[in-house]
């Protein structure tokens, strides 16, 4: 498989808090890579070192064999990486179609459509066509993690990144997302997904990453590392 995003070393600290401890993985073309990890291990800042929201202290980070380690992140959004965050804030005072072709215009426009194309698109994908019109400040909390999803993918990524987007969801709204999610993946983007919600994320991973103290506890086939004496010790705590 080709390797598509490759983080090699790259280690953060706030203070003297190191929350990105030399860790390093790739990402493949076509891969859905599921992140799990205690409340602060570090996961979010991780998104936060790729999509370039904060730099890091050390180490690389490419995307398709380029260095865009010190790139800004509106650079990054435009060269494929695309994210959606665990707070979602959309411009509450604008449509729901207008957060979209924001989002939009900061993407790549890799497809040859037109903006408002894409955006059509993308609301009939994640279920927001009758509410294109609406004040984004109004939607209830399925809608603005729909509409989360949907900002990101407005930017047309190559690679997805997010950031607990089942939390809080009713089990039938949990599936609905899953659907979405694979989806989105059939269509050739590679996802990067960061979720408590373990059977959601066993539903979409095909490979499965834990982090603790910003380091890589565990990779490879999400069951395999499931069933791992230490992901079992630290993530749900139970000694084996
Ligand atoms: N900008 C910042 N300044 C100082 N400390 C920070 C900053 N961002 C994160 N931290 C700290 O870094 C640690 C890791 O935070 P992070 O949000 O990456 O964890 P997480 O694994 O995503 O946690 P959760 O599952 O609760 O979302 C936490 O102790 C957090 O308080």
């Amino acid at each position: 498989m080709t390797q598509l995003l490759s983080v090699e070393n790259v280690s953060k600290a706030f203070g003297q808090l190191k929350v990105t401890d030399k860790l390093s993985f790739q990402l493949a073309q076509g891969e859905a890579l599921g992140i799990l990890g205690p409340n602060g291990a570090g996961k979010t800042t991780l998104f936060n070192l790729i999509s370039g929201d904060i730099k890091a202290d050390s180490g690389r980070i490419s995307l398709k064999g380029i260095d865009i380690t010190h790139q800004p992140a509106h650079r990054r959004c435009r060269q494929g990486i695309g994210r959606s965050y665990q707070i979602a804030l959309p411009f509450g005072g604008m449509t729901v179609f207008e957060n979209l072709l924001v989002a939009a215009s900061f993407g790549a426009g890799r497809s040859g459509t037109s903006a408002n194309d894409i955006c059509m698109a993308i609301l009939a994908q994640t279920g927001l066509l009758d509410k294109a019109n609406r004040l984004a400040g109004t939607l209830t909390l399925l809608d603005r993690k729909r509409l989360e999803l949907a900002r990101a993918l407005a930017t047309q990524p190559q690679v997805l990144l997010l950031d607990e987007i089942a939390g809080g969801l009713t089990e039938q709204e949990a599936l609905q997302l899953i659907e979405m999610v694979n989806g989105i993946r059939r269509q050739g983007v590679s996802i990067i997904w960061i979720e408590h919600v373990v059977h959601a994320l066993m539903a979409v991973a095909t490979r499965l990453m834990v982090i603790d103290f910003g380091r890589k506890l565990a990779d490879g086939d999400p069951q395999a590392v499931m069933n791992s004496p230490d992901v079992k010790r630290v993530y749900m705590g139970i000694e084996a």
